[in-house]
């Protein structure tokens, strides 16, 4: 029976500054299993600031938007896709890792027989976006291996949200930001001139109240009702009843929408829609969506795929999409209202008279 992590344990609280490397030695501690975790997290942290020297090289470094093969649903495996599964899994041969299930890869790829702890990867989230010179990043999940299964079976992946020992992205942005938890909470680092990760705060908060929300708009007419009524209510403004004026933004790469909804709150939705492939959305369960909802939830945010909260959910294929909504709690609760009572009438109607005050 696997041990059950993904819980709230208490914060682990660092000085502001501190270098991930030390950071990850005093949370394990001489906790066998946390040392594999923060070697793992290490390995993860060194090929990123590869591929972050290689990003910061943009067109010099030939084409990186290449479209080299069209993919599921159209969506082509460009160059940089390629590179940054190579940079990556290149760095966790040296983690105590027995496989690596990565989006760019069909199946779990293999590194070291029997070793303790699984890696589920994004190498490169935000494709459509590479060669714009917009933020990109990486998206991670470090399980542990069952006992007596193949850590390269797809079977050794198939786990609860709640299984998950550590979870992390990383942004190539303006700076390169590493938004990392262990279950102690979620901290933020930031690389350094010297190519160190530097903690940039004592632990990240997922603000609420913050009226801006992330989707995109171009697939309104492919929505069902809950997701239409919650947009159409945002986008009614302070006539509407909502009773007051909401924002838009969306960056088409997840990780900087989660990054700005860790700096500033809001709430990111790609739900399921009409389209042919898209009936459960976009977004991938073990590798962008289980990371990001335990990040949220151990800032005290929230993820649910519209009912269950996604941490809830049981991984049944490596590569499985699943509708997602995270960011402030009071936004992702209200979502989940709009999918439980259907038409979202019920829900309305008793918040009007509530709504103008609190939210
Ligand atoms: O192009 P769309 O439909 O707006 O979707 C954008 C979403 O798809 C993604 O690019 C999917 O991730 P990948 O780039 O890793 O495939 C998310 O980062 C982003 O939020
Ligand atoms: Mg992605
Ligand atoms: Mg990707």
């Amino acid at each position: 029976m696997l041990e059950k992590t993904a819980e709230t344990r208490p914060a682990a609280t660092f000085a502001k500054g501190i270098p991930l490397a030390a950071a990850l030695d005093d949370w394990a501690g001489a906790d066998a299993r946390r040392q594999d975790v923060a070697a793992t997290v290490a390995a993860l942290a060194r090929g990123a600031t590869a591929l972050a020297r290689r990003i910061a090289e943009g067109p010099l470094g030939g084409d990186l938007g290449a479209t080299l093969s069209a993919g599921e649903a159209g969506e082509g495996q460009k160059a940089l896709d390629v590179i940054a599964d190579e940079l990556l899994i290149a760095a966790l041969h040296a983690a105590p890792v027995a496989a690596v299930a990565s989006e760019e890869d069909e199946l779990p790829v293999p590194l070291k027989a029997g070793a303790p702890l699984l890696v589920a990867l994004d190498p490169l989230d935000g494709s459509s976006n590479i060669d714009t010179c917009l933020s990109v990043g990486t998206i991670f999940a470090v399980l542990a291996c069952p006992a007596g299964i193949d850590g390269a079976a797809p079977a050794a992946f198939l786990q609860s949200g709640r299984s998950l020992l550590a979870a992390g992205y990383v942004m190539y942005g303006p700076h390169v930001a590493l938004m990392l938890t262990v279950g102690a909470g979620t901290w933020p680092f930031v690389l350094d001139a010297d190519g160190v990760f530097r903690l940039a705060e004592p632990a990240a908060r997922v603000p609420q109240g913050t009226a801006e929300f992330a989707v995109n708009m171009s697939n309104y007419r492919h929505w069902d009702a809950p997701v239409r009524l919650y947009v159409d209510d945002c986008i009614s403004g302070r006539e509407g009843p909502r009773e007051r004026d909401f924002n838009m933004r969306w960056v088409a790469s997840m990780v900087a929408d989660a990054h700005r909804i860790f700096r500033r709150g809001g709430v990111y939705l790609y739900p399921g829609d009409a389209r042919k492939g898209y009936g459960q959305g976009r977004l991938r369960l073990l590798y962008e969506a289980f990371p990001v909802a335990f990040l949220m939830e151990q800032a005290g945010g929230a993820a649910t795929d519209g009912r269950t909260d996604i941490l809830d959910l049981t991984a049944t294929g490596v590569h499985q999409r699943t509708p997602l909504v995270f960011g402030s709690r009071d936004k992702v609760e209200r979502v989940r209202r709009y999918h439980l009572a259907p038409a979202g009438e019920a829900d309305r109607a008793p918040l009007f008279a509530r709504r103008g005050l609190f939210i």
